[in-house]
């Protein structure tokens, strides 16, 4: 069944906690269709901001909508959004006695438990406790709870954390099938890495206001080349600075010749391969750094508004 495209948008949004200006005219889009990404270190103002969106939080200042409305003016807003956001599991209660309630709460047929449990690899769980569910086991709970209703927006805070790498590879095929199916799909995490695989939009906040949005292609396009990474089979044989020699001969700049493992920029890791096949030097290590988005994620979030730490007193005056 095509799905019905439902944009997200944050229009100058302000939340304060008390002295805490959780978040600051904050404005983005999450589109459908798409995954967008919602960064931004702990503390940056991610929750409250979905938590505004889904009516939950009510905003000092500006709107948050869903296809054009604020949630709680939604006709049929379970069946509109799901979310991760609330979810919250009575430990006595096993998988599919919560997805039981949520169901009847948002009025979706039986059918669908079953179904949302095959989905998120719970079905053999599904007759467990929620309180003997690992972490990961969890994030599958709640991923399912927020799909019963098939909503064609869903607002996940943090998926990711919890699971292991099998379980991520499979969020992530989950997330993209989503936004192929026409989904609006907004996940937050305070880490990049853990989503750069995933999204194809990113907002990034820091301390509650909005750092950047864009294409994760064009917050890409900001961090120059890629590096190398390369590191010899025989670290004490002397081939690790032979090999940087040979590297440099073929115009790559090089780094931390000494250490284990060198980064090198200017070649692609083919090119590298073949200069330590030319040299006969045994490789046991190649790979393309992965913090390259990383760092300019950190430089968009680092805290330059900070104040500087004051130094410590001094007795007996300046020195
Ligand atoms: N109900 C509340 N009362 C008081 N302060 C709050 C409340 N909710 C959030 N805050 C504060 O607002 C700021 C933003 O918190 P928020 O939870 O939105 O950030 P976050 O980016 O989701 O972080 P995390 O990933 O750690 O959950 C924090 O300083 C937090 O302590």
């Amino acid at each position: 069944m095509a799905q019905q495209a439902i944009r997200v948008e944050v229009s100058e949004l302000s939340k304060r906690f008390g002295a805490v200006q959780a978040v600051r005219g904050l404005s983005f889009a999450a589109e459908p269709g798409r995954v967008t990404g919602f960064l931004g270190p702990n503390g940056s103002g991610k929750t409250t901001t979905l938590s505004m969106v889904l009516g939950l939080t009510r905003p000092d200042h500006g709107t948050a909508t869903i296809g054009g409305v604020p949630y709680a003016a939604l006709e049929r807003p379970a069946l509109t959004v799901g979310s991760s956001l609330s979810a919250d599991f009575h430990p006595a209660h096993t998988g599919r006695a919560h997805l039981d309630i949520v169901r009847r709460a948002i009025g979706v047929p039986r059918s669908a438990v079953d179904e949302k449990l095959e989905l998120v690899g719970l079905a053999d769980a599904a007759d467990r406790k929620t309180g003997g569910y690992s972490l990961g086991m969890r994030q599958r709970l709640a991923l399912a709870a927020a799909l019963l209703g098939d909503p064609g927006v869903v607002l996940l805070d943090e998926p990711i954390n919890g699971l292991d790498p099998e379980g991520i590879r499979w969020i992530r095929l989950l997330l993209r099938h989503l936004a192929g199916e026409g989904k609006t799909v907004l996940l937050s995490s305070h880490l990049l890495s853990e989503v750069q695989q995933t999204v194809d939009d990113v907002v990034v906040i820091r301390r509650g206001e909005l750092a950047f949005t864009g294409t994760l292609a064009e917050l890409q396009r900001g961090t120059g080349e890629r590096t190398v990474l390369v590191g010899v089979a025989r670290p004490d044989s002397g081939e690790q600075p032979e090999l940087a020699r040979a590297l440099q001969a073929a115009g790559a700049q090089v780094h931390g010749a000494r250490g284990s493992t060198m980064r090198v920029t200017g070649l692609d890791p083919a090119a590298v391969g073949l200069v330590a096949l030319g040299a006969a030097i045994p490789l046991a290590h190649l790979s393309v750094e992965q913090s390259e988005l990383e760092q300019s994620f950190l430089e968009l979030v680092e805290d330059r508004g900070a104040e500087p730490p004051a130094a410590p007193a001094t007795e007996g005056g300046a020195a």
